[in-house]
């Protein structure tokens, strides 16, 4: 079956339904799954990091990177980047912003090196969208691959965009298949 823990933070609850979204998509797959706010993080959040098969990592760009409470998570880890805790689990990460481009990436490259700290193992996006398949519109529609990216909206119940919460859907599902895979 194999674990999955989800860790992020949102500010407005935007990375947060992504977080919700992947989460039940794994679920949906067969993957023991757990979400994590890293700004409440207890005892239990912590032993749950660090015996699961595999951690993602979302996060909102904030001024281009990862929001000052997740830095603040990934500075707590420094222990157990001493005694390598996190090595060889699966690591992959998310990212929504206001603009399409939003410098999301930068947030991305911020958290897999974070992973390769870690001596994690990096599992990116691989779905491709509109207009190079014009059956998957609004797919990956900000076009990155080293993780999810998504772009708010202002519809409150969407909260992003309707083809970026298919894309978290399908990110899920991929992930799930990638747990399984490594934990068999
Ligand atoms: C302090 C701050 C900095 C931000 N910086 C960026 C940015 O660099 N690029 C961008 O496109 N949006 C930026 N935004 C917008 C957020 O990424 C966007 O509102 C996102 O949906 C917030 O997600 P959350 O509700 O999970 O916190 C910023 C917002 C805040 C509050």
């Amino acid at each position: 079956m194999g674990t999955l823990v989800i860790s992020y933070f949102s500010g407005n609850r935007h990375t947060a339904r992504l977080a919700e979204t992947i989460a039940a998509a794994a679920v949906e797959s067969g993957c023991d799954t757990r979400l994590v706010d890293v700004a409440a993080m207890t005892e239990a959040d912590w032993l749950a990091l660090d015996t699961a098969d595999a951690i993602l990592f979302g996060t909102p760009t904030y001024m281009g990177s990862a929001a000052a409470e997740f830095k603040s998570f990934m500075d707590q880890t420094s222990d157990r980047w001493t005694d390598q805790v996190w090595a060889d689990k699966l690591a992959a990460g998310f990212t929504v912003a206001t603009f399409p481009g939003g410098d999301k990436l930068a947030t991305l490259i911020q958290l897999t090196v974070f992973a390769a700290q870690h001596g994690m193992i990096w599992v990116g996006q691989d779905q491709i969208g509109a207009p190079v398949d014009a059956a998957n519109p609004g797919i990956n529609a900000s076009g990155a691959w080293l993780g999810l990216t998504a772009t708010s909206s202002r519809d409150k119940t969407l909260m992003v965009q309707s083809g970026d919460l298919e894309t978290a859907r399908r990110f899920g599902g991929r992930i799930a298949r990638a747990v399984h895979r490594w934990s068999a």
